[in-house]
């Protein structure tokens, strides 16, 4: 089902006769339109419209099949005015801005506008198969990328070095940088986002690597902790113990598959080895047009895994003032179980 199909469905049990989409992500999925935060879409049950301004007319119809009404507000809300009289209009509650609101009830006097939340949970989650090859396509270059810049990794490079040269191999290649690159060495490694800094790294550390790479709107996110030189026992230790946890919840991937449970049975590994405390964060997270997206792998999370759905699994123990282990990889929930999208190589300590 396509995602507009999927919106359209959702519509009449959100007791909603249209829906104003603001979330740029949710602009994509349903327009392919690759500039969404200059961009709305409106949906009824027999329309669908692409709202941008002048500075995209070429860009709007080379890139989105949907029809496009070019101009800026409040031309753009007078336009949608005219479909939604009487109607009971949904926008994205965590997306409209408390001034965008007073906007569309200036606009719209003769629409009821309803908050709807998370509506990107219900369109986004499982992916299409091109959806599905973008990310993969994503997370290869990344493994490339990786597998490229590892042998520098060593004694005496900064951590914003190991960075810019990810970054810039990745933006050679087309993509950009999914998010702000962690490479977090010696003890910047109990910090989970320690953005790349000028810490050199030293011998006998560990370094922490989370890196994606962002391919035509798509995201990927892989964390690798690799040793220079010789790491202390207890640092070994926790390398291994996390490593073990890693694996667990990796095998344990499959459809129907309770996203909670996954987040517990790794997390009961780490307690084991005394370091339930210092995992101190999920286990993991959907990703696709956002790098955090649904499903969540949370302890709390209701969430129930479905073939379709690309998740990470990535947990880490911080020590403070020692430093950290985290080892990430990225999977496609398949029909009869998983497949490991991310297949940089893993050190084995
Ligand atoms: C700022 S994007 C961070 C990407 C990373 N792989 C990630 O998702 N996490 C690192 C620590 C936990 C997890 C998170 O929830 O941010």
């Amino acid at each position: 089902m396509s995602q507009l199909e999927k919106l359209r469905q959702a519509m009449g049990p959100a007791g909603v006769d249209a829906v104003w989409i603001s979330d740029p992500a949710n602009v994509r999925a349903l327009s392919g339109f690759s500039s969404p935060k200059d961009a709305k879409v409106l949906v009824t049950a027999g329309s669908v419209t692409l709202y941008t301004d002048a500075r995209y007319t070429v860009q709007a119809q080379e890139e989105s099949p949907l029809p496009a009404f070019i101009a800026r507000p409040p031309e753009t809300y007078q336009h949608a005015a005219q479909s939604l009289s009487g109607l009971r209009v949904g926008f994205e509650a965590e997306h409209l801005t408390v001034a965008m609101l007073d906007d569309l009830r200036e606009h719209w006097p003769d629409a009821q506008l309803v908050p709807l939340r998370e509506l990107g949970r219900g369109l986004r989650m499982v992916k299409t198969q091109d959806e599905i090859e973008a990310i993969r396509a994503a997370q290869a270059l990344a493994d490339r990328v990786y597998a490229e810049v590892r042998p520098s990794i060593s004694a005496g490079v900064r951590e914003r070095d190991v960075a810019l040269d990810i970054e810039m191999r990745l933006r050679r290649a087309g993509a950009e940088s999914a998010f702000d690159i962690i490479v977090a060495s010696g003890p910047r490694g109990a910090m989970p986002h320690g953005v790349a800094s000028d810490r050199v790294i030293e011998d006998g550390e560990l370094v922490t690597i989370d890196m994606g790479a962002r391919l035509g709107g798509y995201h990927s996110d892989m964390t690798r902790t690799v040793a220079v030189g010789t790491p202390s026992d207890e640092m070994l230790r926790v390398y291994r113990a996390v490593l073990e946890a890693e694996e667990a919840a990796v095998a344990a991937v499959g459809p129907g598959v309770r996203a909670a449970d996954l987040d517990t049975l790794a997390r009961d590994i780490l307690t084991r080895h005394g370091l339930g405390e210092a995992f101190a964060h999920s286990l993991g997270h959907g990703i696709g047009l956002e790098v955090h997206e649904g499903p969540s792998l949370r302890g709390v999370s209701t969430d129930v895994l479905e073939a379709g759905m690309l998740v990470t699994i990535e947990p880490g123990a911080y020590l403070p003032g020692i430093g950290g282990v985290r080892i990430e990889d990225l999977l496609l929930v398949t029909e009869n179980g998983h497949e490991v999208l991310s297949r940089a190589e893993k050190d084995r300590l």
